[in-house]
């Protein structure tokens, strides 16, 4: 059997680092490059801390994938280079595998639409890990018989994008289920600015940042006399690995574009 020959954008990064593991450990894949912002030409073997591998590292992307030609791009990136990244990618007809958060409504539509010219696979996972994509499952669930909800996201202090992917997707994924309500009070004022958080149609969501955190969420739904609360902890990254491996098996198999694992978990 063929391996998949799969690039990785962003491997000196916190989650790059475990997917060249992911790939450098699993017999049906091939790590056949990476693409980094420094060491042009070197092996990421040579680099201290990483295992064993021949993949050269390239700084420019498209050179990468002329030589390279491979099957799958996995994206680590940030919101701009991820973007640039997955659009090249799709030109060249290399399916993405993009877990880098911080992409706009308008970047998802436009990624949409070059997928479908292309007829090459995408997802795009704002959350790898199997038990978020099950909160956030469970929290449009509850969302048909909760209408008010307060959503809280909390993440290491080195992370860029706020709200995170996992918590926009959840209230895009509630707001498909739930009657559009105002939360709070009519008259409520925010006696500091940002208090009450961000306003996803009428939802609030709330971003905290601090060290020794890695990737937390939870929904909590009100309703008279009772609440629900949902929640989901990644206490490593490694948790997110299994998801990774589901998307690539997955994107190899389909000409469409995914956005968010639960359209392809059973
Ligand atoms: N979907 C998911 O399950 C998860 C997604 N993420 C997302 O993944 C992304 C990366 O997260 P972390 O690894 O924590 O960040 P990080 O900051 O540790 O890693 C990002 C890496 O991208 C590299 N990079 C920046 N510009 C580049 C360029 N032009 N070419 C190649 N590499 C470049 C940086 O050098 C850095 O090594 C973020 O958007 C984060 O939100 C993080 C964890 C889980
Ligand atoms: O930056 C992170 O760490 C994470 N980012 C993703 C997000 O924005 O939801 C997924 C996970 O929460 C970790």
């Amino acid at each position: 059997m063929e391996k998949v020959k799969i690039v990785i954008a962003g491997p000196r990064g916190r989650m790059g680092k475990e997917a060249v593991n992911l790939v450098l450990g699993t017999e049906e894949y091939e790590l056949s490059g990476v693409v980094d912002r420094k060491y042009e030409g070197k092996k990421i073997g040579d680099l201290d801390g990483f295992p064993e591998s021949d993949a050269l590292i390239y700084t420019d992307f498209e050179k990468c994938l002329q030589e390279v030609e491979p099957d799958v791009l996995i994206d680590l990136t940030t919101p701009e280079v991820g973007m640039f990244h997955t659009r090249t990618a799709l030109k060249y007809k290399v399916r993405p595998v993009v877990g880098t958060t911080g992409f706009s409504k308008e970047d998802l539509e436009e990624l949409e639409q070059l997928c479908a010219e292309q007829e090459t696979g995408c997802i795009i996972a704002p959350n790898f890990a199997v038990g978020a994509v099950l909160m956030m499952k469970f929290s449009q669930m509850a969302a048909k018989y909760f209408n008010d909800v307060e959503i809280i996201e909390l993440h290491h202090d080195q992370k860029l994008d706020a709200p995170s992917g996992t918590a926009v997707k959840t209230a895009q994924m509630i707001s498909d289920v739930r009657d559009p309500k105002k939360q709070g009070h009519a008259d409520e004022k925010e006696t500091i600015q940002g208090a009450r958080g961000a306003d996803y149609e009428g939802m609030h969501i709330h971003s905290v940042r601090l060290p020794g955190l890695i990737a937390h969420q939870q929904v909590l739904f009100g309703a008279d006399g009772q609440t629900l609360t949902i929640r989901h902890d990644s206490y490593n990254r490694s948790s997110f690995m299994s998801g990774v491996k589901l998307a690539v098996d997955t994107v190899m198999k389909m000409d469409a574009f995914v956005y968010g694992l639960e359209n392809i978990i059973e």
